[in-house]
């Protein structure tokens, strides 16, 4: 008779489904709440193992469904979804021992010591009782927490909390963690120090996905950002992608010889084929703005042509895009006039 080979433990399951990337898969992905709500409108998705994937869009956008159907707390009204390469409907506790979650509210038990919290967490996981006090000290040690281990965290600040509250979702040692704005509240210092523990376990092979609201967070710790807006995906990319192709970089150029010359190199600026099909020219005072993708590679084509043409500038400065310029284009419909069309969207 043929044994059956379906995986018991953590590292069995580990092992047979590391051969299955990527980490999430995800088709035609939808959610329609009970009361009508369109919260998810058929998104797909694919993030490969070890990606620290970010996951942007503004309030109500539908991230947090999105990542409830993927963590399989939500079933999704339409649409697949493979996690770790199980399906998250008709195997849902396979995918649930893979993935590690951190919701937004924190899940610390306060009257517990850090290291009682862990030892529950554990449990919940079903970590191998022999494995708990090492894997126990180890996340200690990591989140900086070793020192505190037996002080109850109804004595500890809001980021000492949330580095409890990451380490109890990574006790099973997870292929895959879900952090939904983990570090909203948090003081600079203490965001500083959560960035640097999930840099650690990404490092470790631990896939990341992530929401934030700080964008300066997802430019600094994410390998690719995804924008979602109305429960669609408008945008996919690298967050030097994004800041290139949708918040356009600029190039603020001055000229001498007054509204003529001015007008003049607006017109050249405007009617030069260097920037097409993606730019906005505006004039300034001492002469002109240019909002484009292509700012850094043809920036000096422009001054060759402007010499040219008599034109004499007397200042150049290239203003690269940052991640609040993408969302300002992203929110802003004067702004969605410069994205390409089929290149804008995901
Ligand atoms: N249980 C629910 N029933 C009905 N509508 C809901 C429910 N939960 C969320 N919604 C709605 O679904 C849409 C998406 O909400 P979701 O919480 O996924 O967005 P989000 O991008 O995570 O927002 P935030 O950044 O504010 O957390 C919103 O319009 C929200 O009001």
């Amino acid at each position: 008779m043929v044994q059956s080979r379906r995986a018991h433990n953590a590292d069995d399951t580990r092992n047979e489904s590391a051969d299955r990337k990527p980490s999430v898969a995800v088709e035609n992905l939808s959610l329609t709440y009970s009361d009508g709500t369109e919260a998810v409108k058929g998104i797909s998705l694919s993030i490969p193992k070890g990606e620290f994937f970010g996951f942007l869009g503004p309030n109500g956008a539908g991230k947090t469904t999105t990542i409830k159907m993927l963590a399989t707390l939500l079933e999704p009204t339409d649409g697949t979804v493979r996690i770790n390469g199980y399906d998250a409907t008709s195997e849902r506790t396979a995918v649930r021992g893979t993935i590690g979650y951190m919701a937004q509210e924190t899940s610390v038990d306060e009257e517990l010591t850090a290291k009682e919290n862990l030892r529950f967490a554990c449990e919940a996981y079903g970590v191998a009782r022999a494995q708990r006090e090492g894997r126990i000290d180890e996340l200690l040690d990591l989140v900086d927490l070793a020192d505190v281990s037996d002080t109850p965290a109804e004595q500890f600040s809001g980021g000492m909390k949330k580095r409890l509250d990451a380490a109890t979702a990574l006790v099973h040692d997870p292929e895959l963690v879900f952090l939904d704005e983990p570090t909203t509240g948090l003081d600079p210092k203490a965001r500083n120090r959560l960035w640097a523990y999930f840099e650690r376990i990404n490092e470790n092979g631990t896939t990341i996905f992530l929401t934030t609201q700080y964008l300066e967070e997802a430019d600094q710790l994410c390998d690719r950002l995804a924008v979602i807006r109305d429960g669609t995906l408008v945008e996919d990319g690298s967050p030097d992608e994004l800041k290139r192709r949708v918040g356009g970089a600029r190039l603020e150029i001055d000229v001498d010889g007054g509204p003529a010359a001015v007008t003049e190199a607006t017109d050249i600026a405007r009617n030069s084929a260097l920037f097409e099909p993606d730019v906005a020219v505006d004039t300034t005072e001492d002469g002109l703005r240019v909002t484009t993708q292509f700012a850094s590679d043809h920036g000096t084509e422009l001054l060759v042509a402007l010499r040219d043409a008599g034109i004499s500038v007397s200042g150049f400065d290239i203003e690269e895009a940052s991640l609040d310029d993408v969302f300002l284009a992203i929110a802003d419909d004067q702004a969605d006039n410069l994205e390409q069309p089929g290149e804008g969207s995901a």
